[in-house]
């Protein structure tokens, strides 16, 4: 792809569907190659609005609104950020000419959790935990009955663990439809139930696909171990040790589901690991918030590979230190907050930041993240933390 000049009638217009904090760092990436960039989200001046050329308010799920605004810009590339988008319309305006990153049939099959499941343990044979679907709460108790408590439970469409719970007694079943129906990105009456699986612990396995001399080429990150409350993120750290078969099983599955998912770009391939086991979870067609670390530990960071993988541009895959990171909460609901102790913060050896700029804070918001190097795992985890706890979200 020949790159131009933005806002000129050269320019490559890239159009994020989406624009929290990992569309932002997208956004950076793209504007360092001169590209015109567009963001959409459900509010104003989400963290990549503030980077960007062009924004626009969109209900996303609203099929006839995304449509228009589509047809309104033209962007060269469409590109998902976000798991809550009417995915039928990336389809049309793919048949029409319109690149969607990596392709409407994978923003379609990764948005819905019965579409991945499916593809992945009945098509590709890929070991998953056990699963059923429930559209109802009767349905919900009967799957957990014959899967075997405990198991949690997720909406279809959901993400950072919204509308996630997990229960070990059939008579919480209803409180977990509930709840499910409740909190979910988008709604829709529909859970996946799942046994839960007994890991040593859980990664992320950084997939991109990108093209040299012509032809799509596979390439993995070094695997990121990360630590989950609530189904969302606080904590990851690059690299996780594995043992060796481990790491082969896990390529294996990367490859596997990428490969059938196709397109450019970077995928966040989740598995659980248990000695030389290895389980597929799910996978984020794009960069993952767990990856968050590759800003501070590798040579490219998992935004920089995905702009130039789904450009056309080569790649480098490589980790120069060992990093981690420590997910900042607003810890409050209030509009416009301020950080103090953001100065001790980076006092913190190797500590780095980012605040998101989220107009609005809620308790479980995610704000912000701290990153560190260090000589082991243990010493990033540990100044990762220490950074992320100096920071003190304040009202205004
Ligand atoms: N079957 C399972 N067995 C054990 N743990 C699980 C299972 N399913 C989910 N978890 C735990 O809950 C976390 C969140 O689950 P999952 O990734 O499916 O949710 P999500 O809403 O898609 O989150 P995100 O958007 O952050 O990836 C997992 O990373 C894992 O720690
Ligand atoms: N696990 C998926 C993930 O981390 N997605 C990231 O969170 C944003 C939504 O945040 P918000 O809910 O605070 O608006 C999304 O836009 C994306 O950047
Ligand atoms: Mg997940």
């Amino acid at each position: 792809m020949r790159l131009g000049t933005p806002l000129s009638p050269t320019a490559i217009r890239v159009m994020l569907l989406g624009g929290g904090e990992l569309g932002k760092e997208v956004v950076i990436e793209l504007q360092r190659l001169g590209v015109e960039t567009i963001v959409v989200d459900r509010y104003a001046d989400a963290p990549a609005m503030q980077v960007a050329h062009r924004s626009h308010v969109v209900t996303m799920t609203d099929a006839a609104a995304l449509r228009a605004v589509i047809a309104d810009e033209r962007p060269h590339l469409i590109v998902p950020e976000i798991e809550a988008i009417a995915t039928e319309v990336l389809a049309e305006v793919e048949a029409a000419g319109t690149t969607v990153i990596p392709t409407a049939r994978a923003t379609q099959l990764t948005m819905n959790r019965e579409g991945i499941r499916r593809l992945a343990a009945e098509d590709l044979g890929l070991t998953t935990s056990p699963y059923a679907f429930a559209g109802s709460a009767a349905e919900l108790m009967e799957a957990a009955h014959r899967i075997g408590l405990p198991v949690f439970i997720k909406p279809v469409m959901s993400s950072s663990g919204k509308g996630q719970s997990m229960i070990d007694a059939l008579e919480d079943a209803g409180n977990a439809w509930a709840y499910a129906q409740s909190a979910g990105r988008v709604e829709t009456a529909r859970v996946i139930v799942e046994g839960r699986i007994d890991f040593d612990f859980e990664i992320t396995l950084l997939t991109v696909r990108s093209l040299c001399d012509g032809q799509v080429v596979t390439d993995f990150c070094a695997p990121i171990g990360h630590r989950q409350v609530k189904g969302d993120y606080v904590e990851s750290w690059q690299p996780q040790a594995m043992s060796p078969a481990a790491l082969a099983s896990a390529q294996d599955i990367g490859r596997k589901v990428t490969d059938a998912l196709g397109g450019l770009g970077v995928f966040g391939v989740e598995l659980f690991v248990k000695g030389d086991q290895v389980w597929f979870s799910e996978v984020s067609p794009r960069p993952h918030d767990t990856g968050l670390v590759t800003l501070t530990t590798q040579t490219m960071s998992e935004f920089a590979l995905h702009a130039r993988a789904i450009l056309g541009l080569p790649i480098d895959v490589s980790q120069r230190d060992v990093g981690a990171s420590a997910v900042i909460y607003g810890g409050m609901d209030a509009v416009g907050i301020g950080y103090e102790g953001v100065a001790e913060a980076l006092l913190v050896p190797t500590a780095d930041l980012r605040l998101f700029g989220k107009p609005e804070s809620f308790e479980r918001r995610r704000m912000g993240v701290a990153l560190a190097l260090g000589d082991t795992v243990n010493q990033a985890r540990e100044r990762a933390r220490d950074a992320a706890g100096r920071v003190r979200p304040v009202s205004a």
